[in-house]
């Protein structure tokens, strides 16, 4: 059985002393009869990356949204920074306007091709400024989002499953463009996943929601660039457990073997196993696209959202 999920008495506060970038006390959100986040608390820190996991329908988008001020709260409950910026999983980019004009899209600035230059330079598309959105890959696209959030100068950037919909090459490099980002800019981030590996890879604090509160929470303290190494898997399988995956114990270092998906149990979906072991969802393992990973990269642990 999967270890049941312990609630912790409040997310602690993370390492800076500084006043929390994001603070929620006691916040409660329901949609009619149902109740979607339950006297919740958290706090994020100016600078720290902060993910966010749980089952598919457990809040998530619900907490990000109200933090992004997408959704109405009170401001003695929800306390954010005013420069905000949100990338979601589609790119969301209008089609009639250039791509700088999409980057800057409601700023006031009368400089505002050059800001979105520089940003597009940032994330690696100067030369596409003058494109059109529908000319864009997919990953350029996503780019473009992210460019589109930097020119904000967010203290805080909510990251809704934004690598979920790109091939796992992709992803891998869009981890570290934005680890790179991150790093120049120091917003605090709270990025939203159903990938534990992606979470793990990037994040300094992972909390998991379950039953509309925060119940786990897990300092990750290794250094980055993150290897698969023992500790990394060690949390992983942890956060598989709270969310549900029952993980087999690590037998050998074997590479790990893709498992073709399955109807996901309660939303979650492991897509990695070792050729050996159990495989969660009742499917064997057998060798497919196969191969380590490493440098923070992705095992492919995902929740809900299924292999994209
Ligand atoms: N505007 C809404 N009206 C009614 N119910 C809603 C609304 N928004 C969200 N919900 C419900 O709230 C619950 C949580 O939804 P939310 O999208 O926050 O979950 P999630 O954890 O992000 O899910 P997923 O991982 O599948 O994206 C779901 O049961 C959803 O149906």
């Amino acid at each position: 059985m999967a270890s049941p999920i312990a609630p912790i008495a409040a997310p602690s506060p993370s390492a800076s002393s500084g006043p929390a970038a994001v603070r929620v006390r006691g916040f409660t959100r329901r949609f009619g009869d149902v109740t979607v986040l339950r006297d919740l608390d958290l706090d994020i820190a100016p600078g720290e990356f902060v993910a966010l996991l749980g089952r598919s329908g457990s809040g998530k988008t619900t907490l990000l949204r109200t933090l992004a001020g997408l959704d109405a709260a009170p401001a003695e409950q929800v306390s954010t920074p005013g420069a905000r910026a949100v990338v979601f999983q589609e790119p969301r980019l209008l089609p009639w306007k250039k791509v700088w004009r999409n980057v800057t899209l409601g700023l006031k600035s009368g400089r505002s091709r050059l800001q979105a230059t520089a940003a597009l330079e940032e994330v690696g598309l100067g030369h596409r400024v003058d494109a059109w959105p529908a000319t864009l890959s997919g990953g350029e696209a996503q780019r473009a989002a992210l460019a589109r959030a930097l020119v904000r100068e967010p203290q805080l950037l909510l990251l809704d499953e934004p690598f979920a919909a790109l091939d796992a090459l992709t992803r891998l490099r869009m981890h570290q463009l934005v680890l790179s980002l991150w790093r120049a800019h120091r917003p605090a981030v709270l990025l939203v996943t159903h990938d534990v590996d992606e979470a793990i890879a990037l994040a300094d604090r992972i909390l998991v929601l379950a039953d509309g509160r925060l119940a786990v929470e897990e300092k990750v303290t290794l250094a980055r660039p993150r290897e698969a190494g023992p500790e990394f898997q060690a949390l992983r399988r942890r956060l598989l457990g709270h969310l549900g995956v029952e993980q087999p114990a690590p037998r050998d270092t074997a590479p790990l073997a893709f498992i073709p998906p399955a109807p996901p149990a309660g939303g979650i979906r492991a897509a990695w196993s070792r050729p050996s072991a159990p495989a969660v969802n009742g499917h064997n393992g057998h060798n497919g696209h196969g191969g380590g990973f490493t440098n923070g990269a992705r095992a492919g642990a995902q929740l809900g959202g299924g292999l994209s």
